[in-house]
């Protein structure tokens, strides 16, 4: 077996709790073979190593150095659209219709699949600097975000977003076509690391027709979908006006709600499309710094828990957040969380790991999110060694309320090395924020000379 020992760290368990542990992995499977307990024996189960320190372990094939770290599960980002990096600061300050319209939108419609290319990879480099394993992308020139993702080693859940309004209908079915149709050509690209989804934008930016042939087609081939829902009043109203049903029982009626999808952002839900979510069995992605910095509202995310709708994290593009770190989403969450409530002891903080880690797999039907055998080998590695960090009273604590994105110190992902002592190994950090920051002037200056 070629394996990789992930050694002398604490260890976050599924069950919430922190155990010294080696964490053994095959790499070539890229699975976790082995978490040992680190008790008087000082042993690894099944792997029967004693109590050394990790330089004086020759057995792995690779060793990771967790001396004074927390091994978590990689992070789940499980909304985003990752190549809006190059938009991140381009316009702030504004609520989600009119910054679409006036500022993203004008923007997007410049972008050439070479800047979703260099915008992508600067996400996958941020991704992975904080701990981020797996990511839901709904954009376009999707087939270069799938080349991004093979060859920075992370696992993906990706779709092209779909937008109808303002289209002729020839022009609205092939948005269609294209989001089924690579839906079907990405599935299981990048040795399965990427699965896809059918990604419709909203249920008011894409017309009632083509959401339902659309749905249709995906679920004759098996495919799940993802869209924004019930993420602002604007975007609720002339539902309920036009059909006089909520959003979440629209999505039903074309049988866009089911047990393998997940909804970006659920902020305006009312009790009747909570119990309906909880029924279906689709997913809520809730996305704190998204939903505050468009004004959009508080998701009633204690209330999904309780009902027992899985509620996963995303940060949205990094135009509405302004960056891809999930750490802070968690916080966030855990923050807006209590102030919706209006109760402190909601969302504490096991809830907002679980939502950042088994949560996002749950929602995105894809493997890690686990620390046990035979789960997939999807890790971070936090340094706990900080001003910031110290004392440790409750790892858990740390991560929900104090750890950053930057703490994370290694990165693994189907069981291959991402990131070691904070070098990415899968991408060149200098070139892709140069390739970048190029790309996004350049781009600005073309949306000048179109306006
Ligand atoms: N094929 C479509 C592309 C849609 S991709 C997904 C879209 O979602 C937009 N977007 C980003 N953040 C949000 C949000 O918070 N709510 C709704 N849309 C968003 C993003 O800018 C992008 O235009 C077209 O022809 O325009
Ligand atoms: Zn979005």
């Amino acid at each position: 077996m070629n394996t990789l020992r992930v050694a002398g760290g604490q260890v976050l368990r599924p069950d919430g709790h922190v155990t010294e542990s080696d964490v053994l992995v095959d790499r070539d499977a890229g699975t976790i073979v082995a978490v040992g307990d680190d008790t008087a024996a000082g042993r690894t189960e099944g792997d029967g190593e004693a109590g050394t320190s990790a330089d004086e372990r020759p057995d792995a094939d690779e060793v990771l150095d967790a001396d004074g770290s927390l091994v978590i599960p990689g992070l789940v980002n499980a909304h985003t659209h990752v190549a809006m990096t190059l938009l991140r600061g381009y316009a702030d300050d504004k609520p989600l219709d009119p910054w679409l319209r006036e500022d993203i939108w004008p923007a997007e419609a410049e972008l050439t699949p070479d800047d979703v290319e260099a915008g992508a990879e600067l996400g996958a480099l941020e991704m992975i600097r904080s701990g981020t394993t797996a990511f839901a992308d709904m954009y376009f020139a999707m087939d270069r975000v799938a080349d991004v993702v093979d060859r920075a080693g992370l696992r993906a859940r990706l779709g092209h977003g779909v937008v109808t309004v303002g289209k002729d209908d020839a022009d609205a079915r092939a948005d269609i076509e294209e989001s089924l149709a690579i839906a079907t050509e990405l599935d299981g690209a990048a040795d399965g690391r990427i699965r896809t989804a059918f990604m419709p934008h909203s249920l008011t930016t894409v017309g009632e027709e083509f959401l339902r042939e659309g749905v249709a087609a995906a679920r004759e081939s098996g495919v799940p979908i993802h869209l924004h829902a019930n993420e602002t009043t604007d975007e609720v109203d002339p539902i309920v006006d036009e059909r006089g049903e909520r959003p979440i029982a629209y999505a039903a009626a074309i049988d866009a709600l089911g047990p393998d999808d997940f909804f970006a952002h659920g902020v305006h839900l009312d009790a009747s499309e909570i119990d309906r979510l909880a029924d279906a069995g689709t997913a809520i992605v809730h996305c704190p710094a998204s939903n505050m910095k468009l004004a959009s509202g508080m998701a009633p995310v204690q209330r999904l828990r309780e009902a027992g709708v899985t509620v996963a994290l995303g940060t949205d593009g990094a135009a509405s957040n302004n960056d891809l770190d999930v750490f802070d989403e968690m916080r966030d969450a855990a923050m807006l969380g209590k102030l919706a409530a209006d109760d402190a002891a909601a969302v504490p903080a096991e809830a907002v790991v679980e939502m950042a880690t088994a949560g996002g797999s749950e929602a995105l039907g894809l493997p890690g999110g686990r620390i046990e055998p035979g789960a997939a080998a999807d890790l971070a590695v936090v340094d706990l060694d900080a001003p910031h960090l110290t004392p440790v009273h409750d790892p858990v604590s740390h991560l929900a309320y104090a750890t950053r994105g930057s703490d994370v110190r290694h990165t693994v992902c189907d069981g291959t090395v991402l990131m070691r002592d904070r070098e990415v190994l899968t991408l060149d950090a200098d070139a892709v924020q140069e390739r970048a920051a190029a790309a996004a002037s350049d781009l600005v200056d073309r949306v000048g000379d179109a306006a």
